[in-house]
């Protein structure tokens, strides 16, 4: 059963130039998909269409259904009540997600009194049960530091807190480690993996990495000059890819990494 349905959305500029051309997929419930392809692909531009946040300027034809409801039709108000509660993101740089001049703590128990009409205790109790889930050291003083007070990697954890706030059925990851060295990307990939498996969120996972992807992602969308070149799994994809464009994307990541031959994950 498909919580989100993408269907043949289109996104043009207000010059009439197209971004996405006809772009389909759909994720089931639980499920993990890599969305993957070069710069300019259109990997942002499908999960801002999805959240309805694109550019100012642009319009989306098609449909995206989350569970049968349009989004992109859904009136602004509706939208916001869906956007965080039921369809999450997190983005690649976690500063520009938090608010500056708000403790850790109030920014993640907002949308618990706001969506989940929780009182200041309760939400205080229960943004300490969400940063334990993402594995934030000392979470009482997390708690009430200012974002420029933690690690990069401590922030990308709090937004992921944030974003799992509203128990939404669906998880927008967007690049979400790039932004981080090596090591603290290991350790939020592994760390997204465990928790979408622990709270059963479905998963979208934007990537120009390949092996980044294959770690997290069960079914793969590929995309290219704004539309999908296939759709297929990162297992069909490691024993051999059917495009030649998607191939390409196999041969360069093996060039660089040491990703598997013929396995999956
Ligand atoms: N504000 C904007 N106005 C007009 N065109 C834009 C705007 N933002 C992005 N684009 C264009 O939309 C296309 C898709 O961009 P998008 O950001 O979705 O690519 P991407 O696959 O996510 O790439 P990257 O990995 O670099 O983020 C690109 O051709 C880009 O130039």
């Amino acid at each position: 059963m498909s919580v989100l349905e993408v269907r043949d959305l289109t996104v043009r500029t207000a010059s009439g130039a197209t971004i996405l051309d006809g772009v389909s997929w759909s994720l089931d419930a639980g499920g993990r998909l890599g969305l993957i392809g070069e710069s300019g692909s259109g990997k942002s531009m499908t999960a801002l269409a999805i959240l309805g946040l694109l550019p100012e300027g642009m319009r989306a034809t098609g449909s995206v259904l989350l569970d049968g409801t349009d989004l992109l039709t859904l009136p602004a108000r509706e939208l916001r009540r869906v956007r965080g509660a039921q369809v999450a993101m997190v983005f690649q740089e976690p500063l520009t997600a938090l608010d500056p001049l708000m403790t850790i703590g109030r920014q993640i128990a907002g949308p618990l009194r706001l969506h989940r009409g929780m009182g200041r205790s309760e939400a205080r109790a229960e943004a300490r049960r969400l940063c334990e889930l993402v594995a934030l050291p000392d979470v009482e003083r997390v708690l009430d530091s200012f974002p420029w007070q933690l690690s990069g990697g401590q922030r990308q954890r709090a937004n992921l807190a944030m974003a799992l706030a509203c128990r939404p059925r669906v998880l927008l990851a967007d690049e979400p480690t790039t932004a981080l060295d090596v090591t603290v990307q290991a350790e939020i990939l592994d760390l997204l993996a465990d928790v979408v498996e622990r709270t059963g969120t479905a998963l979208v996972f934007v990537s120009h990495d390949l092996p980044v992807v294959a770690q997290l992602a069960e079914d793969l969308v590929v995309m290219r000059d704004g539309a999908v070149v296939e759709s297929t799994t990162v297992r069909a994809v490691l024993g051999g890819a059917r495009e030649a464009y998607t191939q390409e994307l196999l041969d360069s990541a093996r060039a660089v990494t040491r990703l598997p031959e013929g396995t999956a994950r």
